[in-house]
């Protein structure tokens, strides 16, 4: 053989063999490393426990839980991750050890969808999110104007009824998730943009559609897994054209927001012409101020005049996202809930003829005193959680759990499983997966949220806990209130209560996976469905 073939064929041994001797070497340290690691189930060279998840990966995370106890360890590809449905490593996690465990991961979605992760719910852990979050509790979702929109609610209720009185009158059945959808939307947008979307009086039918077309490509993208995020090559291929289709939302979104803000600040220019020097010295009119004036009348950082418009539209597109779909798969799992256990529906009825009566409508007022819906909707959190993994949390540094038992690396990310904490048959006996709204009726005050025992954690808890939980509260109970007070419910024509599914679809909130349509009949006076009073 010429002496040149052989040193080549040698060369090419040696070093195909020395990454070999070196991986072996790497995974021999990082074992040892990770001897203190929770346990998990065992996993595959490259991809990990990655091909263990199915299309509902919250059914499948849970199910390891029960196998290899309360804090279970996974490795994501390239990404180490840590699951639990235990209360108490929840608090442990969020709340004692919530400095370390507040960050977000860094995903395709959130920087090519949020705007470099430029929002409030995806930024990482810093002072960009302190800002971030700041602005969201003192000039937006403040008691004040969240109150100062009361009035506004209080006509979307109207139109709840009105929109479910036609259907009715006609023995059309109602597309719940058309219906409570819209009601979201519109009493969010309202709030933030000034516009109700889906009335088709108060905006033009094109906009509307272009508005919900591109919210819902945004949220699917949002909420799937993307293999890219575990497996660095993946982006590289893009074999389903994944990272195309968000360039391609991105641009469309960002088209979309821009020309808001324009709308918003031609009008503010225009009022600031009308009403001479001494408005714009006052700013935004409180009453009338929807979120975009007021993020517009905010200072900038380093000392600029303005926030940034891309800083606007994060925020806007943020609170959008946050807001609409959450509620509103909230309502339509319990009007499920409802179709399926009529007895529910007619003690939550019976409760509002005792509270409310028939002779006037729902207010706001009323819902702190409707005790067993408040169980209801807890029930229904138990269940249905909205963000089944919350907005899953990174650690920013290595942290021990479990009173120092198990440790875990840095930037190791968090499956807080809020949909098996609510089905944990050591947390919530053996009936964990029966709706029975009784189960919370004991409380004398029912919170909607996560108390101090975390048995349910529909908002999250910590510092990263929903800032929008107590308008998200008031939009569910006011829908349900509005609903059961105005009207008698069935499920569609031939279907029996315990015939109604009660399957789920994952992603960033977790609906039916089918449209949920009913058939409601009157039960209030004609007259009582011509115009509801307010407040
Ligand atoms: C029923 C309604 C709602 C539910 C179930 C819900 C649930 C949640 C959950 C589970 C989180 C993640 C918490 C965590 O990661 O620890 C969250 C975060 C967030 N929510 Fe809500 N939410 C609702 C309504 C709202 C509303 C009405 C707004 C604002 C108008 C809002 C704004 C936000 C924001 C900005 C975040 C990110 C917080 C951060 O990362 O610092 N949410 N929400």
């Amino acid at each position: 053989m010429d002496l040149s073939i052989s040193i080549a064929l040698a060369l090419l041994v040696i070093t195909s063999i020395i990454p070999f001797i070196l991986f072996m070497f790497v995974e021999k340290i990082s074992e040892a490393s990770q001897r203190r690691l929770p346990p998990g189930p065992p996993r595959w060279p490259i991809v990990g426990n990655l091909l263990q998840l199915g299309r509902l990966p919250h059914r499948d995370l849970a199910a390891f839980c029960s196998t290899y106890g309360p804090l279970v360890y996974l490795r994501l590809g390239t990404v180490n991750a840590i699951t639990t449905d235990d209360p108490d490593i929840i608090r442990e996690i969020l709340v004692d050890q919530g400095d370390v465990f507040a960050s977000r991961p860094a995903t395709v979605a959130a920087e090519r969808l949020a705007y470099g992760s430029g929002d409030v719910a995806l930024a990482p852990m810093g002072p960009h999110w302190k800002r971030m979050r700041r602005i969201c509790m003192e000039h937006l979702l403040t008691t004040r104007r969240l109150e100062s929109f009361t009035g506004h609610r209080a006509d979307e209720a109207r139109h709840l009824l009105m929109d479910v009185w036609v259907k009715s009158r006609v023995g059309e059945e109602v597309d719940m998730r058309q219906l409570l959808g819209g009601f979201s939307m519109n009493n969010v947008t309202k709030m933030l943009l000034g516009k109700q979307y889906f009335s088709p009086a108060a905006a033009r039918p094109p906009e509307a559609m272009e508005f919900m077309s591109t919210t819902h490509e945004l949220f699917r993208l949002l909420g799937m897994i993307y293999l890219g995020d575990y497996l660095p090559a993946w982006r590289w291929l893009d074999p389903t054209g994944c990272e195309r289709e968000m360039k391609a939302v991105e641009k469309k979104v960002d088209r979309f927001h821009q020309k808001i803000v324009e709308e918003h600040r031609e009008r503010a220019a225009r009022r600031k012409k009308s009403s001479g020097e001494d408005a714009e010295e006052n700013g935004a009119d409180d009453d009338v101020a929807d979120f975009v004036d007021v993020l517009l009348s905010l200072p900038g950082e380093d000392g600029k005049e303005h926030l940034d418009d891309k800083v606007i539209k994060a925020l806007m597109q943020d609170m959008i996202a946050a807001a609409t779909d959450t509620s509103a798969v909230t309502n339509e799992w319990a009007m499920t809930e409802l179709l399926r256990h009529p007895r529910v529906l007619r003690k939550a009825q019976a409760e509002l003829d005792a509270v409310v009566g028939r002779r006037r409508h729902v207010f706001e007022s009323d819902l702190r005193h409707l005790h067993y819906l408040r169980c209801i909707v807890r029930e229904t959190f138990r269940l249905h959680p909205a963000g089944p993994f919350l907005i899953p949390h990174e650690s920013l540094r290595p942290a021990s759990l479990m009173s120092g038992r198990y440790t875990l690396p840095p930037r190791t990310r968090v499956f807080i499983n809020t949909h098996g904490l609510g089905r944990n048959p050591h947390v919530w006996g053996s009936d964990a997966d029966d709706f029975r709204p009784e189960r919370h009726e004991r409380r004398s005050k029912v919170e909607i949220s996560h108390g101090d025992d975390f048995v349910i954690l529909p908002f999250g808890a910590g510092r990263r806990r929903c800032p929008g939980a107590p308008l998200g509260v008031v939009m569910v109970l006011l829908a349900l209130a509005t609903l059961l007070h105005g009207f008698d419910w069935a499920p569609s024509a031939g279907m029996r209560p315990e015939e109604i599914g009660v399957e789920e679809v994952y992603g960033m909130t977790m609906p039916r996976a089918e449209p949920l349509r009913a058939v409601a009949t009157p039960r209030l006076a004609p007259e009582m469905y011509a115009g509801a009073g307010t407040d």
